[in-house]
C-alpha cells in the first residue's frame, strides 16, 4: 500500500521531496540541510540532510536513518502530538489532582457533632461556635472550604489572604468545591501574585493580626498555611516599613535567593512569622494545617512558619544579605533594625550564661509559653504528588522511579542533568549506543549533580527490568529549582528546566554521528499552575527535537534563555504546543519533573508494528 501525503513547506527550505509510505517503510529523498515538513497529521524532521525523526498520527520510529531511506513502524497517536507528551502531561495532571487541598484537609479533621468534638490526629478539641479560621497561601481557599464543610456553623469568623484572581479562575474551571460556601463567615483578601508582597496582602495581614489579638482562652484558631503564604502575609516589624520589605525582597529575588534564605529574612523582619503568630493568638488554642511547598517539609519553612517558633538572628540575616551582595543596598530602616538586634544579641551573650539564651519556644524549649497551645499538622506534600505521578506511570504501562522529592539547584542545570540521565538510560536500553558516547562520563556528570551511585544502579536495574517487561522507563522528580535572573523576559524555573534539557539533548545529538534514534521526553511543571510571575504556563515538555524545531522557526533557545524569556520562546515554537497550561490549580506542592525514555525495542516488537 502506498500512502500519498500532501505537504507544505515550513520555513525557508529548498526541498525536493518524494515521500511514500509502504508496509516496509518510509522512503525519503531530500536536499534539505535542516527543516521539517508538516501537514495536519504528520511531521518529518531533517538535520544535516538526514531524516532524523518522524512523528504523526500513525507513523513513528525509524529503524534506519539516513538520507534517502528509512523504515517506520505503525503506532496510533492522538492528534498529531507524540504519545509520550500525553503520558508525561497525564502524570503531571494526576499528580496535581492528588494534592487538591480539600480532601487533604478532610483526611485529618474528624468531627463528632454530639457532643461537638473535633479530633485532629491525637488531639481533641471542644468546639462550640468558637472557631476562627485564618489562612494565607495558594492552597488555603480549598482548605478553608474543607473546614467549612466539616465545622459549618461553629465557625465564628475568619480571614484568608489568597492570590489575586484565584476565585474567578477556580469558578471558571468548574472548581466550585474549592470556593467558600455562599453564607461563609470567612472574609477573603485577594492580592499578590509573586514573591513580592503587595498592598492588599499587607491589609490582609493587618486584619489577621487584629483577629488574632482579639482571641480569648476558649477560642480555637485554625491556621491554614500553604506555599505562597509568605508573600501573602507581609507585616513588618517596626521601624521597617512595608515598602522596605518589598525592596529587600526584590533585591534578593533578583539575585536568585532560595525560599529558605528569603524566609529566614522574613522570619526576622516580620511580626507574624517564625512562630510569632502563637503570641498574637494567645491564649487561644491553635491548630495549623499545612500543605508543604518546601523540600523536606520542614514546617518552620512553609509560609515562613507562622506557628513554628524559630528565631533567626541578625547575624544570620546579615550573612544572607552579604552572600547575595545586597548588604549595601538595603533600606536604612532595615540597617538600623539589624544594628539594634546585633547590639541586643551581644549584650544578651555578655550578661547571660549560654544555657539562658535558648529562644523561648525554640528548638529544645520545653516550657515556653504556647508550648501546648499549638498543633502543627502536615496535610499535603510534594511526595504525595510524586507518588501519584508514579502510580499513573504504571497505569500507562511504564516503569517509574522516584529519584527525589528534593530536586534543587539552578533550573537550566537541572534540565541539563535530566537530559544526561535520559541519554544514560537510552544507552542502558541500547548498549550499542554507548560506543558513540562516553557512558562513564555521563554517569560521572549525573553523580556530580547529586544523584548517588546507588540511585544510578537502581536506574540501571529499572531499565533492565523495562527491557525484560517491554515497558518504557520514567524518572519522577519533585522539588523546586532556582533561577538567577539576569534578563527581563517572562518565564519560570520549570520552563528553564525544560529549555536546559532541550539544549543539552541537542548537544548530544549534534555530537553523535549518525544521529541516534531516541525518544526522550522531559516535562517540568509547577503544581500551582503558574511557573513564575505573570507566566501563563505551569511548565513545558520537550523532546530531543525541540531545539531544531525552534531553529526552524527562527528562534535561538540560548538567546531566549539568556534573557530569562523561556515563556517567550516556548510559546513561539509550534504555536506553544509544548507548554503545559493549567492556570491556577488552587494547590501548591512545588514542582514535578517526569523524564520518559522510550524502550524502542519494545515498540519494534509490537504486534501491530507492521500492520500498515
Ligand atoms: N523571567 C523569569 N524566568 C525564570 N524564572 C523567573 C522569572 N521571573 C521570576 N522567576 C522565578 O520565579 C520564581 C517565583 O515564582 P512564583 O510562581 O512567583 O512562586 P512559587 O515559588 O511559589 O512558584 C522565583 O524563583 C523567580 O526567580
Ligand atoms: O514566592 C515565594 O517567596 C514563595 O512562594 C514562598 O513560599 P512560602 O510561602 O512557602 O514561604
Amino acid at each position: 500500500m502506498v500512502l500519498q501525503i500532501r505537504m507544505r513547506f515550513v520555513g525557508q527550505l529548498a526541498l525536493q521531496n518524494y515521500w511514500s509510505h509502504t508496509t516496509r517503510g518510509v522512503h525519503v529523498t531530500t536536499s534539505a540541510r535542516h527543516g521539517f515538513f508538516r501537514n495536519n497529521q504528520n511531521r518529518l524532521l531533517f538535520e544535516h540532510g538526514k531524516l532524523c525523526s518522524l512523528t504523526g498520527s500513525n507513523i513513528k520510529y525509524l529503524s534506519n536513518v539516513g538520507t534517502g531511506s528509512a523504515e517506520s513502524e505503525f503506532r496510533p497517536e492522538p492528534s498529531g502530538l507524540q504519545l509520550e507528551s500525553f503520558h508525561v502531561r497525564d502524570m503531571y495532571k494526576v499528580a496535581v489532582n492528588a494534592v487538591e487541598p480539600k480532601h487533604m484537609v478532610e483526611n485529618v479533621l474528624q468531627f463528632d457533632k454530639f457532643p461537638s468534638i473535633l479530633t485532629v490526629k491525637d488531639e481533641v478539641y471542644t468546639v462550640d461556635h468558637n472557631v476562627y479560621v485564618v489562612g494565607f497561601g495558594k492552597a488555603v481557599l480549598g482548605m478553608a472550604r474543607a473546614v467549612e464543610d466539616v465545622l459549618g456553623e461553629h465557625i465564628a469568623g475568619g480571614i484568608l489572604s489568597i492570590p489575586r484572581g484565584q476565585r474567578t479562575i477556580l469558578a471558571e474551571k468548574d472548581k466550585g468545591d474549592l470556593l467558600l460556601t455562599a453564607d461563609t463567615k470567612i472574609q477573603v483578601y485577594e492580592g499578590g501574585h509573586s514573591s513580592l508582597p503587595e498592598k492588599a496582602a499587607h491589609e490582609a495581614a493587618l486584619a489577621i493580626e487584629q483577629l488574632l489579638l482579639a482571641r480569648q482562652k476558649q477560642d480555637l484558631v485554625i491556621v491554614l498555611t500553604s506555599g505562597g503564604g509568605s508573600p501573602l502575609l507581609p507585616l513588618p516589624q517596626k521601624p521597617i516599613t512595608f515598602e522596605d520589605l518589598v525592596a529587600v525582597t526584590k533585591l534578593l529575588v533578583r539575585r536568585g535567593a532560595s525560599i529558605k534564605d528569603l524566609n529566614a529574612i522574613r522570619k526576622n523582619f516580620e511580626r507574624l512569622k517564625g512562630g510569632k503568630m502563637i503570641d498574637a493568638a494567645h491564649p487561644a488554642k491553635i491548630i495549623t494545617l499545612i500543605i508543604s511547598d518546601v523540600m523536606g517539609d520542614n514546617l518552620s519553612m512553609i509560609a515562613s512558619g507562622p506557628t513554628v517558633r524559630e528565631q533567626v538572628t541578625a547575624h544570620q540575616c546579615l550573612e544572607i544579605l552579604s552572600r547575595f551582595g545586597v548588604k549595601q543596598q538595603i533600606p536604612p530602616t532595615i540597617h538600623a533594625f539589624l544594628q539594634q538586634q546585633v547590639a541586643d544579641e551581644e549584650s544578651r551573650v555578655r550578661f547571660k550564661k549560654p544555657s539562658d539564651i535558648t529562644t523561648i519556644g525554640g528548638p529544645g524549649d520545653t516550657k515556653g509559653p504556647g508550648k501546648d497551645q499549638v498543633q502543627n499538622v502536615l496535610v499535603g506534600s510534594n511526595a504525595i504528588a510524586c507518588n501519584a505521578a508514579a502510580e499513573r506511570a504504571r497505569e500507562l504501562n511504564c516503569l517509574p522511579y522516584i529519584l527525589t522529592t528534593k530536586m534543587g539547584g539552578e533550573a537550566k542545570g537541572v534540565g541539563a542533568m535530566l537530559a544526561k540521565l535520559g541519554m544514560f538510560m537510552l544507552m542502558c536500553f541500547d548498549r550499542k549506543m554507548s560506543k558513540q558516547t562516553n557512558m562513564l562520563k555521563l554517569e560521572l556528570d549525573i553523580v556530580q549533580h547529586g544523584v548517588t551511585k546507588q540511585q544510578v544502579n537502581e536506574i540501571i536495574k529499572l531499565v533492565d527490568k523495562a527491557l525484560n517487561m517491554e515497558r518504557d522507563a520514567v524518572i519522577i522528580t519533585g522539588g523546586a529549582t532556582t533561577v538567577n535572573l539576569k534578563g527581563d523576559g517572562t518565564g519560570g524555573r520549570n520552563l528553564e528546566v525544560a529549555l536546559g534539557a532541550a539544549i543539552q539533548l541537542q548537544k548530544f545529538f549534534n555530537l553523535s554521528k549518525p544521529r541516534p534514534i531516541a525518544d526522550i521526553t522531559i516535562l517540568s511543571a509547577d503544581t500551582d499552575g503558574e511557573d513564575g510571575p505573570n507566566c501563563p504556563a505551569a511548565g513545558a515538555f520537550i523532546n530531543e527535537n525541540f531545539v531544531i524545531e525552534a531553529e526552524m522557526e527562527g528562534v535561538s533557545c540560548e538567546e531566549y534563555l539568556d534573557n530569562n524569556d523561556s515563556f517567550g520562546l516556548i510559546s513561539s515554537v509550534k504555536g506553544g504546543s509544548n507548554l503545559v497550561v493549567m492556570r491556577m490549580t488552587g494547590t501548591n506542592v512545588m514542582d514535578i519533573q517526569a523524564l520518559l525514555v522510550r524502550n524502542l525495542q519494545r515498540v519494534a516488537n509490537q504486534p501491530n508494528a507492521k500492520q500498515f
